[in-house]
């Protein structure tokens, strides 16, 4: 899918903002704090909603005004779709067509990107919620349901840990338990299956695409680190009783502690590189590069899932990476995937693999060609 321009009003530190867009590479240059990221962010808007980097929308409204406004022209396999998105005080609004959408989950995905930004090197280094946190991202990006179990998981999980905390050490009415059990283990596998079955996916992509940016010197593997063992490819069912019996196992530690042990609100990712773990062993470089990895891993399962790519915005990371990535890196994406890259200056990219990208530079919330 192509984004062919893209409108900004008072978004950000954009008064005013009409741009038309290349259909490959799109390179905005400019000195810090110009808009360069703002931009990204409003693509990611039209997509998602919402920032990838604050959860305020409050923040997306230029301070000089009330309302921001993101419009966008898409074209996309079966046509082109104009989405409309405002900011206000009073909440957001989203249009297709013209067309007001009463849910904006019926907006959500008509637009599809995968987002690279120097804060996602966290999903290597991080703590497991980051990594949770980015699972639930890419998987509720093409399974629209997965996030409203996610949901009904979070109340349930609340509302049992109050109960541990209200019974005390010594578990007094555990029968009542049970009932936050049951409801805890039908959500929770469902989640965990999700999870499992896109980190299958998600592994074998983002191995191929990490040997190609290492020109095979890096064999990435990725590893599921649930709360407690499971077995792969086991039916939910099984799955169901595995968790019930780890509830059992651990109850008596949870009356102690107040909080729930088991499920997916303590699972992990792992990351090896050459056989060794990326969050302790790797290098600043190998862990972006597996970041990196898992990204463009995205591009490839949102494209199985709806038939086209997305598109790929990264946020000032190119900078980050020698020339020899740098150069594997384009070559992954050229020509398949409407790229949108930031950088400070054109020295730190590597040009010559772009001699057919789109050069635009980002000042004081101006962008010129
Ligand atoms: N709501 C807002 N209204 C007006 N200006 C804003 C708003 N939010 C942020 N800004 C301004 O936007 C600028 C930051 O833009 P942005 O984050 O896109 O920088 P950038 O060009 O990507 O820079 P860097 O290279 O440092 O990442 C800052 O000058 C900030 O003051």
């Amino acid at each position: 899918m192509f984004l062919n321009e893209i409108a900004l009003r008072n978004y950000r530190n954009y008064d005013q903002l009409e741009l038309e867009t290349d259909r490959k590479v799109n390179l905005f240059i400019g000195p810090n704090a110009q808009g360069k990221t703002n931009l990204l962010e409003s693509i990611f808007a039209l997509a998602l909603t919402k920032s990838h980097r604050t959860a305020k929308d409050r923040e997306l409204i230029g301070w000089n005004g009330k309302e921001a406004s993101v419009r966008g022209e898409v074209e996309k396999r079966y046509g082109r779709v104009t989405l409309d998105l405002s900011y206000s005080a009073q909440g957001k609004k989203a249009r297709i067509n013209g067309l007001e959408q009463r849910k904006l989950s019926g907006f959500v995905g008509t637009l599809n990107v995968v987002m690279f930004a120097p804060e996602d090197l966290e999903i290597v280094k991080g703590t497991p919620g980051v990594r949770r946190r980015f699972l639930d991202m890419e998987i509720g990006q093409v399974q629209p349901g997965y996030l409203h179990t996610l949901q009904q998981y979070g109340k349930v999980l609340v509302q049992r840990n109050n109960y541990l905390k209200s019974a005390g050490p010594s578990g007094v009415k555990p029968g009542l338990l049970e009932v936050w059990d049951l409801q805890l283990a039908e959500h929770g596998v469902r989640i965990m299956k999700k999870r499992q079955q896109f980190i299958e996916k998600l592994k074998t992509w983002a191995a191929a695409i990490h040997s190609g940016i290492t020109a095979g010197s890096e064999e990435l593997s990725i590893e599921y680190r649930p709360s407690f063992d499971i077995g792969e490819g086991e039916e939910e069912s099984v799955l169901f009783e595995q968790f019930m019996l780890k509830l059992t196992q651990v109850k008596d530690q949870e009356f102690r502690r107040g909080v729930t042990l088991a499920g997916p609100h303590r699972d992990d990712l792992a990351f090896f590189i050459n056989g060794k773990e990326a969050q302790v062993y790797g290098s600043q470089g190998q862990q972006r590069t597996t970041a990196l990895s898992l990204k463009l891993a995205e591009l490839e399962l949102i494209r199985e899932e709806i038939g086209e790519y997305p598109l790929l915005l990264l946020d000032d990371v190119l900078s980050e990476l020698d020339q020899h990535r740098q150069t594997q890196l384009i070559e992954t994406f050229q020509g398949k995937v409407q790229t949108f890259i930031t950088a400070t200056g054109l020295e730190s990219v590597n040009t010559s693999r772009l001699s057919d990208a789109g050069i635009y530079r980002v000042e004081g919330g101006k962008v010129t060609p």
